[in-house]
C-alpha cells in the first residue's frame, strides 16, 4: 500500500496525501510496554523514552492526550480466571492504570511539559475528575492530558477507553503504541509465520478476529470513522515517526 489517507478537520472524509497532518491525537500507551525489560511494574528508562517521544510530538505542534493501560500491574480478567470476582478485579485493574498515569505524568514533567491527569473514578486528592470540556481546554492550552482509570466501568479495557476518549476529544487519530510493529494475520508473539498488514479496514479486524485490540474499541472507532494506527513503541522516536507517517505501522480505516 503506497497511498496514505488523511482525515480532514471536518472528520467526515479521507483525502489521499503523502504526509498526514494531525492537529490532535490520542496515544494509547500499553501498560505492558512500560515494563521495558522488567518482569513486571514499570521500567524508569522506558518512562523516560516514552516521555521524550511524546515531548517531541507536542513540540512539533500536535495536541496530545494519552490513555495508559494497566496490564503490567493487574488485569481483572486474569484475576477472574484464578477465582477473583471479575468486577472487583476490574476495579483493581483501573487503579493500576492510575499508578502508570502518575509515573508517566512525572516523566512528562521532567521533559518540561505541562500535564494533567484526569481520572474516570474520582480521586480528587491526586488527580482531576474527568470532565470532557475541561480536558479539551487543557489541550487547547498545550497541556498533555492523561486519562486514567479507563472508562470507570468494569468489563471494559483501556483500548475501549482510548477509542471513547479519542472520539470525545475529536482526535484525528488513535495511536496504539504496543509491543509489535502493527497488526498481523495472527499474534506475532505466538506465531512466527504471521504476516503484517500495512492497512486494514475496521471490518477486516473484526471479521478476522485480529486480537490486537478488543472488538468494542474497534467498533467504537468504526462508528465514528476514527483512524487507528498500531505501532511498536519500543524504539526511541517511534511515536514521532508514525505521526509523520514514517516507519512501520498498520493503519485501520473505513475503506481501503
Ligand atoms: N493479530 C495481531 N496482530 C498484532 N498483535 C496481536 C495480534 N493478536 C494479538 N496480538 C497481541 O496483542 C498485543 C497488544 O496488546 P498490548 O499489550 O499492547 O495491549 P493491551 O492489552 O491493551 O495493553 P496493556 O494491558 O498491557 O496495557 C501485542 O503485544 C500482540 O502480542
Ligand atoms: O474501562 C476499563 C479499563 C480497564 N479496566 C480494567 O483494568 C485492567 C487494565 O487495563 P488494560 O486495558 O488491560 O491495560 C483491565 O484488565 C480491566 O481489568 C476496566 O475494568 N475498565
Amino acid at each position: 500500500m503506497t497511498s496514505k489517507t488523511h482525515r480532514n478537520p471536518s472528520r467526515d472524509g479521507y483525502m489521499t496525501e503523502k504526509q498526514e497532518s494531525y492537529k490532535r491525537v490520542l496515544l494509547k500507551v500499553s501498560g505492558e510496554a512500560l515494563m521495558g525489560k522488567a518482569a513486571s511494574g514499570v521500567d524508569p528508562d522506558m518512562i523516560d523514552m516514552v516521555a521524550a517521544d511524546i515531548a517531541e510530538v507536542v513540540r512539533s505542534g500536535v495536541q496530545v492526550c494519552l490513555v495508559v493501560g494497566g496490564g503490567n500491574i493487574f488485569r481483572g480478567l486474569s484475576a477472574a480466571a484464578k477465582g477473583m470476582d471479575r468486577a472487583q478485579g476490574d476495579y483493581a485493574g483501573m487503579l493500576a492504570t492510575v499508578i502508570n498515569a502518575l509515573m508517566l505524568q512525572n516523566g512528562l514533567e521532567r521533559q518540561g511539559l505541562e500535564t494533567r491527569v484526569m481520572t474516570a473514578i474520582q480521586m480528587a486528592s491526586i488527580a482531576e475528575p474527568y470532565i470532557r470540556r475541561r480536558a479539551v481546554r487543557h489541550m487547547e492550552k498545550g497541556r498533555v492530558v492523561i486519562f486514567a482509570a479507563g472508562t470507570g466501568n468494569p468489563f471494559f479495557t483501556t483500548d475501549t477507553a482510548a477509542a471513547l476518549r479519542a472520539n470525545e476529544m475529536e482526535c484525528d487519530a488513535l495511536f496504539k503504541g504496543t509491543q509489535v510493529d502493527g497488526i498481523y494475520s495472527d499474534d506475532p508473539r505466538r506465531n512466527p509465520d504471521a504476516t503484517r498488514y500495512d492497512r486494514l479496514t475496521y471490518m477486516d479486524v473484526l471479521s478476522q478476529q485480529l486480537n490486537v485490540m478488543d472488538a468494542a474499541a474497534i467498533s467504537l472507532a468504526r462508528e465514528n470513522k476514527l483512524p487507528i494506527v498500531v505501532f511498536n513503541m519500543h524504539a526511541p522516536g517511534a511515536f514521532g515517526a508514525v505521526v509523520r507517517s514514517e516507519g512501520l505501522f498498520t493503519k485501520v480505516v473505513e475503506a481501503n
